[in-house]
């Protein structure tokens, strides 16, 4: 559902109308379609990117003696079948066949006659099928491609806290955290409510913009240490496909330093800003600055010996909604806190924190998928006793992956080591 934005329409649209062209001149014999010439260098190199990356896939699962390789002076990988070779596909209950050729052809030159080689793809199916190759094999070809590509791209975690003198500068790393839907152990309800929003955000572009609203969704993470924010965002970016930019506000000297921070986010991007409630003096927006040094003004939030940030909560207000937050495509804002009463109503209103999601101590469900994560236990006996006891004993998601790190092959110590812990705290 977040692919169709990786392929330009004009693609899509070049592709259509290459292969409408070569349908048209079909003859009732003739089963095959060449991907070659009849387009532009650039909508030709698309669309023959798109079948390299559908075929490669394809074929490396398929069969070894299909593989890749990578000519001189091209950067891209290309795919390469045995000349002749062919392998065969059922789509929607009919057949295609893909096959690589090599053709030679005379090519003159200023007198000059070389023969060149020219590579091309040769899909055949029965002309019968004419029409569904054309509106459903050839699209599904090109979604399919794009969700390898998707899938492929490496992800970046940004910080601003990486020591930069430039203060308004991203550093980055690849983001390779674990952590998804599935190994997330919250509530099932509230997991799945949490998927479908941001499928529902990631597809309503026109939506958005038909409205008049940036194309933006605001998250808010609360619940006691432990409970899994830092493991649910993780899971979102992965969800999502998305770069994280984990903003440091206490890296940032003031408001128009946050706002340059903002505009070199990229699109398709998540932002965080973990314990705000920490690092964000949220108690008063009224007051905007302090008067302390002689009479400098000074941030609210700067004098000496606070961790907090100088940058105002109006300056957080106004990067989460302001106008310049309107630049480029979809952004998730993420805040987390483990005290959500201590935040401003201003910043908890929606529109600014659109959804306000309940990081809790374990219930029994979230206990039973750590138990099926870690220790791969689908049932047990004292399943029953720990049901009774949990809402009680107010244990965190990390406290149970502790103690299950801590017997990873001894099933019964695990659980009966959790158990104690339980019974202990429930007293
Ligand atoms: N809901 C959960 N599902 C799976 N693992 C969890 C969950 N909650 C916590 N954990 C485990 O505990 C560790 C710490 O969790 P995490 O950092 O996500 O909690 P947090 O709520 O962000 O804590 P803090 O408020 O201290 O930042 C994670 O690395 C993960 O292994």
């Amino acid at each position: 559902m977040f692919i169709r934005t990786l392929i330009p329409d004009e693609v899509i649209l070049a592709f259509k109308r290459f292969f409408s062209k070569l349908l048209l001149g079909f003859q009732a014999s003739n089963e095959t379609i060449t991907i070659e010439e009849y387009l532009d260098e650039y909508y030709k190199n698309e669309v023959y990117d798109s079948v390299l990356t559908y075929l490669s896939s394809k074929c490396l699962s398929a069969a070894h003696s299909l593989k890749l390789f990578k000519p001189h002076n091209s950067k891209k990988l290309i795919f390469s079948m045995n000349i002749d070779q062919d392998f065969d596909e059922i789509f929607d209950g009919f057949k295609v066949n893909w096959s690589y050729h090599i053709a030679k052809k005379k090519a003159s030159n200023r007198g000059f006659v070389r023969s060149e080689n020219s590579q091309y793809f040769v899909l055949s199916f029965h002309s019968k099928y004419k029409e569904k190759v054309h509106s459903l094999y050839l699209p599904y070809v090109i979604k399919q491609s794009a969700i390898i590509k998707f899938n492929n791209q490496e992800r970046k975690l940004f910080t601003n806290n990486m020591g930069n003198s430039d203060r308004t500068a991203w550093s980055s790393v690849p983001f390779t955290h674990p952590s998804t839907f599935d190994t997330l152990a919250i509530t099932p309800v509230l997991k799945e409510e949490i998927k479908r929003d941001l499928l529902e955000f990631a597809k309503q572009k026109e939506f958005y913009v038909g409205v008049g609203r940036t194309w933006k969704r605001g998250y808010l993470l609360y619940g006691p240490p432990g409970t899994g924010k830092t493991s649910l965002i993780a899971a979102i970016a992965n969800f999502l496909h998305f770069d994280i930019y984990d903003l440091e506000l206490t890296s940032v000297e003031n408001n128009s330093q946050l706002k340059k921070l903002l505009l070199s986010t990229s699109s398709k991007s998540v932002i965080v800003i973990e314990d705000v409630d920490c690092s964000l003096d949220l108690s008063d927006r009224n007051k905007k600055t302090s008067k302390v040094d002689g009479g400098k003004k000074t941030p609210i939030g700067s004098q000496k010996g606070n961790s907090m940030s100088n940058v105002s909560l109006s300056g957080v207000l106004n990067f989460v909604d302001g106008l310049w937050s309107s630049c480029g495509g979809e952004r998730l804002i993420i805040f987390t806190t483990n005290y959500k009463e201590h935040l401003d109503k201003a910043l908890l209103r929606p529109g600014r924190m659109d959804k306000h999601i309940n990081l809790s101590y374990i219930d029994i469900h979230a206990f039973k998928m750590l138990a099926n994560n870690y220790l791969h236990l689908e049932d047990h006996d004292i399943m029953k006793d720990v049901e009774k006891m949990l809402p009680i004993a107010k244990v965190t998601p990390a406290e149970v992956a502790e103690i299950f790190m801590g017997s990873l092959n001894d099933v019964e110590m695990a659980m009966s080591n959790v158990v104690q812990e339980i019974k202990k705290r429930s007293e």
